[in-house]
């Protein structure tokens, strides 16, 4: 089953759907999911500290408190707000809490000692930075250094975007409610949640609102690309040109190079516009050197990427242009996407091309190709990859933790893999090579990409479950990585 993801306005049009099918108690099943979680978190420690804020975010902490309580567990409440202000669900779960007993406290006890906090201070409700006791709150809980379950959210996370208001609660676990929001999985979301739970609250999202985002996981992906028959020969598996690599900046063009190989083209070209370019890669002799017009004169190419060191010359201008007027599949990337940002007729040819082209932005480029800033566009990540990809007609990934994927349908895509160790040079010249060998092997150009994304990630990943990286992780071991894994999913899919 595929993993649906919704912006915050969605999750409250669910939630309205819900209602209006007679379904009146989400925040009861809400409160049960997280006194049932913590319970296994708690795995036999007893003292819980449960943070309630002024909203419903607060009533789910108050009925999963009055759970935990009732399971003698021994539960102190800090609830700051307003009762008399608290939404309806969250005023009669407080009434139900003060039934049974329970008191609510307006600070956290400086001799407490709890094993868990969880953290029902904020939800999707957040509107604006956090301030005065909110902050404080926050902050104190933070130093407190115990293992947090946050409802919902971390409070102080923007659930769709994934940047903090001023602050917000590391949590070492997330229990997302009804399904997953984008900010929990992009920008500094992965910083913030630890481990993420959803509960669906029992409700079939999907059934009652069409999602437009989805979860990148490995069945989905990895299904896109079958064993080859013991028949095959290079032919079958296609042929990709890499474009770029001028003077200086060879490197990045034969690490895509490498890159598609590895991942199983069956022909790579590497086309360099460095005056003084080598004829022959001596660390990859498997790779075919050539002069860029070259590349063009070939009539079996499958796929093609530009970018990897392509500067900014006017040769480059020429050769990227030229490039968007055939009908290959293309991969852009670096400089032919700041190329395309200052040339309004480049952007033209590229919304009519007939090839598919995929465009691989991290947030600065993708400014560029909004006329924004680096700062708004990881303000609303999941809205720039759509806007880009529906301006110019193509598939793009917007790179960076939680890279997002995105169709000129509006269909978007968040991927979970992926660490730290990936911010080093070659990274992205690495996955333009996964890409443009993928769609070589005959995948399409929307399956390519989100393997490539998700593999890449992985790759990282695996080497740093090994203890290589994420510190001096490069690009290369990635490239290695990433074959590796992607033959033991087709070939051993069980492992
Ligand atoms: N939408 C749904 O379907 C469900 C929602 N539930 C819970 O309800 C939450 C959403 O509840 P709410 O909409 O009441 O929102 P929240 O509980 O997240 O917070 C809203 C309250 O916080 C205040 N507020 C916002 N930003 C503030 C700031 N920076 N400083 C101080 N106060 C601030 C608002 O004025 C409002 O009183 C969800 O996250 C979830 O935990 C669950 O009960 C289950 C079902
Ligand atoms: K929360």
């Amino acid at each position: 089953m595929k993993t649906p993801i919704y912006f915050s306005h969605e999750i409250r049009q669910l939630e309205q759907l819900a209602r209006e099918s007679g379904i009146s108690d989400l925040m009861e099943r809400a409160g049960m999911a997280a006194a049932e979680l913590a319970r296994e978190l708690l795995a036999g420690k007893t003292s819980v500290l449960v943070i309630a804020g002024p909203g419903n975010n607060g009533g789910d902490a108050l009925v999963a408190a009055r759970h935990l309580k009732a399971w003698w567990f021994k539960v102190n409440i800090v609830f700051i707000g307003e009762t008399a202000k608290l939404p309806p669900d969250a005023a009669n779960a407080l009434q139900a809490w003060l039934a049974i007993g329970g008191e609510l406290l307006d600070a956290i006890p400086a001799d407490g000692k709890w094993d868990m906090v969880i953290d029902g201070l904020f939800g999707i409700g957040l509107a604006r930075e956090l301030s005065g006791r909110y902050l404080e709150l926050v902050r104190e809980i933070n130093r407190m250094n115990l293992p947090v379950l946050a409802l919902d959210i971390p409070s102080g996370l923007d659930a769709d975007a994934g940047q903090t208001f001023r602050a917000a609660i590391h949590a070492s676990h997330t229990l997302s409610f009804i399904a997953l929001k984008p900010g929990l999985l992009t920008a500094y979301g992965p910083d913030y949640c630890g481990q993420i739970h959803v509960d669906t609250l029992e409700l079939d999202a999907p059934a009652l609102l069409k999602p437009n985002g989805w979860l990148l996981e490995k069945t989905e992906v990895a299904a896109a690309l079958k064993p080859r028959p013991r028949n095959s020969h290079k032919g079958m598996l296609g042929s990709v040109g890499i474009l770029g690599g001028a003077s200086a900046m060879c490197g990045a063009a034969l690490l895509a190079g490498r890159a598609a190989l590895k991942l199983g083209a069956g022909r790579v070209y590497a086309a360099l516009l460095a005056d003084a370019a080598p004829a022959v890669d001596i660390g990859q002799p498997e790779l075919m050197l050539c002069a860029p017009e070259k590349l063009f004169q070939l009539d079996h190419l499958n796929c093609l990427a530009v970018g990897p060191g392509l500067g900014q010359s006017p040769q480059a201008v020429q050769l990227l242009r030229q490039a968007l007027e055939t009908e290959l599949p293309l991969v852009l990337d670096a400089d032919a996407l700041n190329l395309l940002a200052i040339h309004d007729d480049m952007q033209e040819l590229t919304k009519s091309r007939k090839g598919s082209t995929i465009l691989t932005p991290h947030s600065a480029e993708a400014a560029r190709l909004l006329s924004s800033t680096t700062h708004d566009i990881q303000q609303e990540r999941v809205h720039s990859a759509t806007l880009i990809a529906q301006r110019l007609n193509c598939l793009v990934v917007l790179k960076g933790a939680g890279s997002i994927c995105a169709t000129p349908k509006g269909e978007w895509f968040v991927n979970p893999t992926g660490n730290p160790g990936m911010s080093s040079a070659g990274m992205g010249d690495v996955l333009s090579g996964m890409i443009a060998a993928l769609i070589a092997q005959r995948l399409t150009p929307q399956s390519a990409l989100l393997l490539a994304v998700y593999l890449h990630g992985a790759a990282a990943d695996d080497w740093v479950e090994q203890g290589v990286g994420p510190i001096g992780l490069t690009a290369t071991e990635v490239a290695d990585a990433a074959r590796m894994l992607l033959n033991r999913w087709i070939y051993s899919p069980v492992a």
